[in-house]
């Protein structure tokens, strides 16, 4: 069954909490936004870990180098998984695996700004990884024409463990569930509506 994540890209962590409160119920995985991470720092990961032991927590660093030491940091602050980009050298993404197996923890390559997903998908999930993230970031998401279809089409022929992120909402959670892969990733369909815990609620119903 797909998995839901919730990823919160707010700025503090008392919001953070507060959001995935209301959402816990309906969600698989509490994922840290690259911005919440930047502006609270690990301290963040620690305390979403300790109000949510029964639940994933993800880590969004984006980690560009140091693969094994970011990992780490990550891991010993509580997350359960990290984010590595799948731009940078092969390197770093097996630094990081490393350390995940230390941890007995996990490692998300996340292909943001990647030019062929489906192809890097596949190099990576050689590497150890849990999962590929195809992603398309906000900025990508807000060009003309944009849209998670082609995401969607990626993951029903990547062959391998993938989620997809870029806009799941309400309108395209049954394709992605359809597509395959193994998390759907929502952030702004759910920190951005009215009722986060409706709209979770929602997106979950429409995996099960
Ligand atoms: O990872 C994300 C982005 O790069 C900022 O950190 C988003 O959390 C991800 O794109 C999911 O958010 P939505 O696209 O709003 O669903």
């Amino acid at each position: 069954m797909t998995k839901l994540q919730v990823a919160i890209d707010l700025l503090n962590t008392e919001d953070a909490i507060a959001l995935a409160t209301k959402v816990a119920p309906y969600i698989d995985i509490i994922e840290l936004g690259t911005p919440l991470i930047k502006s609270e720092g690990l301290s963040a990961i620690t305390a979403m870990k300790e109000a949510f032991p029964d639940k994933k927590v993800f880590a969004d660093f984006k980690t560009a180098d140091a693969g094994g030491l970011e990992a780490e940091m990550a891991f010993k602050a509580g997350a359960d998984y990290i984010t590595i980009l799948g731009s940078i050298d092969d390197a770093t993404i097996i630094g990081a695996v490393e350390a995940a197996k230390k941890y007995d923890r996990a490692v998300v390559v996340d292909t943001i700004g990647v030019q062929d997903r489906v192809k890097r998908a596949q190099e990576v999930s050689k590497l150890g990884v849990e999962f590929v993230e195809l992603h398309a970031g906000l900025d990508e998401q807000a060009k003309p024409g944009y849209s998670i279809d082609v995401l969607i089409e990626e993951a029903s022929r990547a062959g391998v463990p993938v989620s997809i992120a870029g806009g799941v909402n309400k309108n395209s959670i049954a394709k992605v569930k359809e597509s395959g892969a193994v998390v759907a990733v929502a952030g702004g369909a759910i920190y951005g509506a009215e009722d986060p815990a409706a709209a979770a609620k929602e997106l979950k119903e429409a995996l099960s």
